[in-house]
């Protein structure tokens, strides 16, 4: 295994690499979450300090100015993610962690971590079903939805730039893929 073995999920939202995310974690007992911050609104089935960090925009530009986060993103307009520092580097050196962050977080981890970093890009199998998935989950206005599906054509482009492409299609075979990929990289 990698001295520290960090897992990044990117992907459009909607894609479902939060759905992947939480079959892995139940597949493999050793792999623990990066718990984000974040300032959007929780949603309703959300938990504070399971699913996110939810911090107000204030404390979150003080986490950025104590020097807490490791990357963070306006991914949009007014909604600020980011990895806690904490979240990863106070781990245990043998305990990989994984991340479910964008595309411009998940470049942040790779140019920090080098091969310490294996980022996997979860793709929807075509923009119609992300649109149906975004829309189905039912957790975003419309404008939101649409926000979503604006940064979603430029997130797409960047499938090829990461070490591993998953396809999200059948849930059962996508989970399966991102398994192996993440046991070979623990394995190495
Ligand atoms: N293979 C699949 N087939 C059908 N529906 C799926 C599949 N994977 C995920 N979904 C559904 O698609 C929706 C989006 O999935 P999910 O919330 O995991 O996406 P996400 O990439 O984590 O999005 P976000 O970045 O916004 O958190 C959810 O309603 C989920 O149940
Ligand atoms: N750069 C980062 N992006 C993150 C982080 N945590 C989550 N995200 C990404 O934000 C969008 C939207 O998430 P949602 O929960 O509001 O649907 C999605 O692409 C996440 O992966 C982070 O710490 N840094």
């Amino acid at each position: 295994m990698p001295e520290r073995a960090i897992i990044v999920l990117t992907a459009p939202s909607g894609a479902g690499k939060t759905t992947i995310a939480r079959r892995v974690l139940d597949r493999l007992n050793a792999l623990r979450f990066s718990v984000s911050a974040t300032t959007r609104a929780p949603r309703p089935n959300e938990s504070d300090g399971e699913d996110y960090h939810f911090l107000a925009p204030d404390a979150f530009k003080a986490r950025i100015e104590d020097g807490d986060l490791l990357e963070y993103e306006e991914v949009y307009p007014d909604q600020f993610y980011g990895t806690l520092k904490q979240e990863v580097e106070d781990s245990s050196p043998d305990a990989p962690v994984l991340l479910d962050i964008d595309v411009r977080g998940a470049d942040n981890v790779k140019r920090t971590y080098g091969d310490e970093a294996l980022v996997i890009f979860i793709a929807p199998p075509s923009f119609s079903v992300l649109k149906d998935r975004l829309t189905g989950r039912g957790t975003e206005t419309s404008k939101a939805v649409q926000d979503r599906l604006d940064r979603a054509r430029m997130e797409m482009q960047r499938a090829d730039d990461f070490d591993a492409i998953v396809i999200n299609d059948d849930l059962d075979t996508a989970v399966q893929e991102t398994l192996q990929h993440i046991n070979r990289f623990i394995a190495s």
